[in-house]
């Protein structure tokens, strides 16, 4: 928790400033009052005391509401900070923690880990320091007054707060696994949520909120046993209190009877363990909560520690440092990209071992596998010269995406190096990489917001008449004059109010703004009817203009005239040329081209 406290440690010593002024008014009560009494019993008029006394309660109500909103604004601080680093951090994790990890329980991590931070200034420290000089000072009083005394009174006060020390880390540790079933729960509504359309049409509507409600029941479950750890604090806390009274009071009885301590003595030491007790019942409660937000912070630690994705990057190329910056230009006679020799495969979870509902019933059986590799890439040589249009195609599976996403440097290949303008791409600082390339996915991600917005994605200077330009360029034109609002209509979530090709296009289009000179085209295999399809030849074309560009071809039709096509499958390059080539020399693109009835 340090490093996020000390970000707001002069608003924390001024705080502690504050309590201990606090703590000293809160004792000075008693003094006056007894003076108060004195001059009463004595029949002298009261004249300034009062006044004094009533001022003494008046500020210290003030000094303790201020203190409380410095508390509640730091914990806002607090929450603000974790935030901040944990959404710099997901935003740059590498692509593959997207792979194995569930949307709504990072979320959630955001959301609802980070909030629970608050407590342990809110609610932890702020009685903490205030109670600590009132338990010291009563500690003081008390050894002065009886040692005997006080030594019985310490043992009991130990006792308790071994108890609670150990209770504590149980705390600790339930509240960690009720946060981690708060993340299922957002995890399984996000599924929910995402699929939503699927979902009703499939008539499984009820089944899925059953899911999610036993995902709801996991996180009370958890909750609950949250509770009765903690309410097992609170018993030992009561217990410690009148079990020290009643010691004191029993031997502390038998010592005023053997003349060893006063009466009034005994009473005053009564008054202190008294002021000593009751920050340590605070403290007990502080432990609590405190402990509840280290089991979140465990969570928002996690992925803290992930590396980066650019964090291994200079282990990996010490070229990179010499090459200092690398573009087309290094190496002019080189291919625009080349793949050579590239072995890859997907890291894919199969078992959580550390869920404990993923646990096998048989003890016999081998301890399940976290990842297991998957070969998708086995052995792809070939290259993209510069300024060529090139086709990847081969059935669904065959890797085709895979080859984009190494090219975009989402992931590295297990063995092999993929190379641009002749530099293995390790070698190439990865925002310049990726400022070189134009990347259209499958399936067209559009970001919620306006056409401008998803446009200007990539190129945040791009003026309206360029964005109105490249929507033009890709057949978009309708789009822009169908909604009065133009550059500003909306999209909807998703891209929602789009069609499949429109959404297809606009991506094209918002790749062709930022003008890169390398094109990856992951053709959409749906929304393809006649029209589109024309629309999309037509997009195609108006990108390849002057650029080096790859696309993934699920129709032929759209790459017939690439200048030449790459056939792949199952992980391998199994021919090469342009469309009669192939025709004549590979059965399995002289049969896609059968099916697609062009041949
Ligand atoms: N992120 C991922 N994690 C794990 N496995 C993946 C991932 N992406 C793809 N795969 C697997 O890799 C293999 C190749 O997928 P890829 O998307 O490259 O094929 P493709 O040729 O583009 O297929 P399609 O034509 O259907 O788009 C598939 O078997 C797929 O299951």
């Amino acid at each position: 928790m340090l490093p996020f406290l000390f970000e707001h440690r002069p608003v924390l010593i001024w705080v502690a400033v504050l309590s201990v002024i606090g703590a000293l008014t809160s004792l000075a009560q008693p003094l006056l009052v007894a003076q108060v009494i004195d001059i009463v019993e004595a029949g002298e008029t009261l004249g300034w005391i009062v006044w004094g006394l009533v001022a003494l309660v008046v500020v210290s109500g003030i000094i303790t509401g201020y203190q409380h909103y410095l508390l509640q604004r730091t914990g806002e601080g607090v929450v603000l900070s974790s935030r901040k680093r944990l959404i710099g951090k997901l935003l740059r994790l590498p692509i593959a923690e997207f792979d194995t990890r569930r949307t709504g329980d990072l979320v959630s991590r955001v959301g609802s880990d980070t909030t629970m931070l608050r407590a342990v200034l809110t609610q932890g420290l702020v009685e903490a320091v205030g109670g600590a000089v009132t338990f010291v000072g009563a500690l003081i009083a008390m050894l002065i007054i009886d040692p005997v005394l006080l030594g019985l009174t310490v043992l009991v006060v130990v006792i308790a707060v071994t108890t609670v020390t150990l209770l504590s880390r149980r705390v600790r540790e339930a509240s960690h696994a009720a946060q981690e079933k708060v993340g299922d729960v957002a995890a399984s509504v996000e599924r929910a949520i995402s699929a939503v359309r699927t979902i009703r049409a499939s008539g499984a509507t009820e089944r899925e909120v059953r899911d999610v409600e036993v995902e709801a029941e996991g996180a009370w479950t958890m909750g609950v046993k949250v509770a009765k750890i903690s309410a097992l604090i609170v018993p030992v806390a009561g217990i410690a209190m009148q079990v020290s009274f009643l010691v004191v009071l029993g031997v502390g009885g038998f010592r005023v009877a053997s003349g060893a301590i006063t009466v009034s003595n005994l009473v005053a030491f009564i008054l202190f363990l008294f002021m000593m007790i009751l920050p340590l019942g605070q403290a007990f409660g502080a432990i609590t909560s405190v402990n509840l937000a280290l089991g979140a912070l465990g969570r928002i630690q996690e992925i803290l520690d992930l590396p980066d994705e650019d964090a291994h990057d200079r282990e990996l190329a010490p070229l990179a440092l010499m090459v200092g910056h690398a573009n087309e230009g290094v190496l002019p006679d080189a291919p625009a990209i080349e793949f050579d020799g590239v072995h890859f495969a997907y890291a894919v979870t199969r078992q959580d071992p550390a869920d404990p509902a993923n646990e096998s019933p048989d003890e016999h059986l081998p301890e399940p596998s976290v990842t297991d590799r998957q070969p998708v890439l086995r052995g792809v040589s070939f290259q993209v010269p510069r300024g060529q249009r090139i086709a990847l195609v081969g059935p669904s599976g065959a890797g085709k995406s895979t080859m984009l996403a190494l090219i975009e440097r989402f992931y590295d290949p297990s063995v092999g190096v993929v190379r641009m303008g002749g530099l293995d791409l390790r070698s190439i600082d990865r925002a310049q990489l990726r400022a070189q390339i134009g990347y259209v996915e499958q399936d067209a991600p559009v970001l919620a917001g306006s056409l401008r917005d998803n446009l200007k994605l990539g190129t945040p200077d791009a003026t309206d008449a360029e964005c109105e330009h490249v929507l033009r360029a890709v057949n978009l034109g309708s789009v822009l004059d169908r909604d009065p609002a133009g550059l500003d209509a909306a999209v909807g979530e998703d891209g929602i109010m789009l069609s499949g090709g429109e959404r297809q296009r606009l991506a094209i289009a918002r790749a062709l703004l930022a003008a890169p000179p390398i094109l990856l085209l992951d053709e959409s295999t749906s929304s393809l009817d006649g029209v589109n399809e024309r629309m999309m030849r037509e997009a195609i074309d108006a990108v390849a203009a002057g650029r080096t560009l790859i696309v993934i071809a699920h129709r032929l039709s759209t790459v017939i005239d690439s200048d030449r096509i790459v056939v792949v499958d199952e992980g391998r390059v199994i021919g090469e040329g342009t469309h009669a080539e192939l025709v004549a020399a590979v059965p399995l693109y002289r049969e896609l081209a059968a099916h697609q009835l062009l041949v």
